[in-house]
């Protein structure tokens, strides 16, 4: 059984109607990232932090799967590959597509609770008076890992990507790490490397093969 990683970040999402972070109307255009996606930020500011993901919940939540996220579901379905997903993404287009997915950077259907660490379903619009309904005390925060912070689930992904055969990299320009430093820790394990993306990622040179396109394309062609 051959075992596929399938990296996917922003741009598996953008034909979806979800903002990329780095195109010119990107997310990061709008907003700076030291203000919305960093502790620190979140100390400073936790209304426009808060405001921020209750935003990016509403439009996720309006969103549809693309064909990119339903062709990814058959595959893991499909026998005769054991295929593991990680994402990027805060979204839960994958898993309404009908696939899992390890969420290494948290997700917007889930609230948090910074003092007991309790993770409980997010209401659509979060609100800091929030009580935690494990510890009670008013701690929520988005269920999100921001700058600075450990992505979720490290020891998980380093162990998939140890033993797969071959890595592929959806939608993502290759610009934050860990996740940007995957492709090597996978070629490192004697894996072939296979990027799928609008155009070559800061990466590209690490991959074996490239197909530029939109992923709502070339995914399901590449499944199929
Ligand atoms: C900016 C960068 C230099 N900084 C980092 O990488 C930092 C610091 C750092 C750590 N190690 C380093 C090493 C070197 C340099 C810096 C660092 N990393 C961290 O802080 C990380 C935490 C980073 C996570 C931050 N949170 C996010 N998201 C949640 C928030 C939120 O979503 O609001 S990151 C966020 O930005 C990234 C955006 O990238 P993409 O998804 O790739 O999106 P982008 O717009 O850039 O590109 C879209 C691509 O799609 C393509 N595309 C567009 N449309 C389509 C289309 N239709 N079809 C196909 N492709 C398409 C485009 O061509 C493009 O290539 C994603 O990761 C996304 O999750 N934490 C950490 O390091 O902790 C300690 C640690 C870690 C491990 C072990 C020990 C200690």
């Amino acid at each position: 059984m051959s075992k596929i990683v399938i990296l996917t970040g922003a741009g598996i999402s953008a034909e979806s109607g979800l903002g990329t972070f780095r195109a010119e109307d990107g997310l990061w255009a709008e907003h700076r990232v030291e203000d919305v996606a960093t502790p620190e930020g979140f100390a400073r500011n936790p209304e426009l932090v808060m405001t921020f993901y209750n935003d990016r919940r509403a439009q996720s939540y309006e969103a549809s799967p693309n064909a990119a996220h339903v062709a990814l579901a058959a595959l893991q379905q499909a026998d005769g590959f054991d295929v593991v997903i990680v994402t990027q993404n805060v979204d839960d287009l994958h898993e309404r597509g009908g696939a899992d997915a390890i969420h290494m950077h948290g997700g917007l259907t889930t609230a948090l609770c910074h003092h007991c660490g309790h993770r409980w379903p997010a209401p659509l619009v979060m609100d800091l008076a929030d009580t935690c309904p494990s510890c009670g005390q008013t701690s929520t925060r988005p269920d999100i890992v921001w700058f600075g912070e450990m992505p979720y689930q490290m020891d998980r992904i380093e162990r998939h990507l140890s033993e797969c055969d071959l890595f592929v990299s959806i939608g993502t320009s290759g610009n934050v790490y860990p996740a940007a430093g995957f492709v090597q820790m996978a070629k490192m394990s004697g894996a072939e490397a296979l990027e799928l993306n609008l155009e070559p990622s800061q990466g590209a040179s690490y991959f074996d093969k490239a197909i530029n396109g939109p992923a709502s394309q070339i995914v399901p062609e590449w499944v199929r």
